[in-house]
């Protein structure tokens, strides 16, 4: 089993052939399990309904009517946007929303006074996705999560969502999926993608601002995960051809995240 994040920058740009990949991984064995972000079609949808949009140290300013927005557009269009893409392939999939079945249970997140209604994960429901995994459908999860209470809903960044998951499911693996082809750094005045990083590695690209904005939230779920069960995760390009088969088998592509 392997966790794989499809971040809302690269969603609209994801072939079919990725989809195509996709299915050929799981007929191969594979058994993939997706969390997906969303974050520019929220922030667009907010703009048309006119309702002010705002992010402190890349978390959402979130209350109760970006709360709507933000289900309404992950569990709902992008969730079954990448549900149909992947029946389109002829693979199996099932939408579910952290909320379903307490799949994603949170609490409020430390700096909560200051993002609102913004939370961290304390448990993923795994029996119900071995038992969504075990009837052949491959689980696509939208990070909206369920706080202790069973009634406040809350908005979770899908990289940390993501994260957790695959921890609790104790993945070997996690696939993160965007816009660029890894984790790039200046070198002799180019940019260059770096095959793979240490901890260490990114605390310094962090602190030189190397690393910045939508790149800090997956690289520090990456780091959580691999002081666990996680062995690796990469952080790949989802427009470059074949991208998850190399990612899982043959390797040389996007940035490997490893303990060092
Ligand atoms: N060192 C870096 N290497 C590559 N991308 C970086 C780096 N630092 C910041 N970024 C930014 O992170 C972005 C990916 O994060 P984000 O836009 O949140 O994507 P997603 O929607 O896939 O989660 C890249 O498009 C790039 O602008
Ligand atoms: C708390 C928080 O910031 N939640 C994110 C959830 C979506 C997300 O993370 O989407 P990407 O992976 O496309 O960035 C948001 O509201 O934008």
């Amino acid at each position: 089993m392997f966790v794989m994040k499809c971040g809302g920058s690269t969603l609209a740009a994801l072939p079919d052939a990725f989809f195509e990949d996709l299915k050929q991984l799981q007929e191969a064995g594979e058994i993939p399990v997706i969390v997906h972000g969303g974050g520019p079609a929220i922030s667009d949808t907010l703009s048309k309904l006119g309702i002010e949009t705002e992010f402190v140290n890349g978390l959402r300013k979130t209350n109760e009517d970006v709360l709507d927005v933000v289900e309404m557009v992950l569990a709902g269009k992008i969730n079954k946007e990448i549900v149909r893409k992947i029946q389109f392939s002829g693979a199996r999939a099932v939408g579910l929303a952290g909320v379903d079945g307490n799949l994603i249970q949170v609490q409020p997140v430390a700096n909560a006074h200051e993002v609102g209604l913004v939370g961290d994960v304390t448990h993923v429901n795994a029996e119900l996705i071995h038992g969504v995994v075990a009837l052949g459908y491959i689980p696509v999860i939208a990070p909206v999560g369920i706080g202790a209470d069973g009634r406040q809903r809350y908005n979770i960044n899908a990289d940390t969502a993501a994260g957790a998951v695959a921890s609790h499911l104790g993945v070997e693996r996690m696939i993160v999926v965007t816009d660029v082809p890894g984790i790039l750094k200046t070198v002799d005045g180019e940019k260059r993608v770096l095959p793979s990083v240490t901890v260490q590695e990114i605390d310094e690209m962090i602190a030189s601002g190397e690393i910045y904005g939508g790149m800090i939230p997956k690289v520090k779920a990456a780091v959580q995960c691999i002081q666990g069960v996680v062995k690796e995760v990469v952080i790949v390009n989802g427009s470059e051809p074949q991208v998850l088969s190399k990612a899982l088998k043959e390797g040389g592509i996007g940035t490997r995240i490893v303990k060092a």
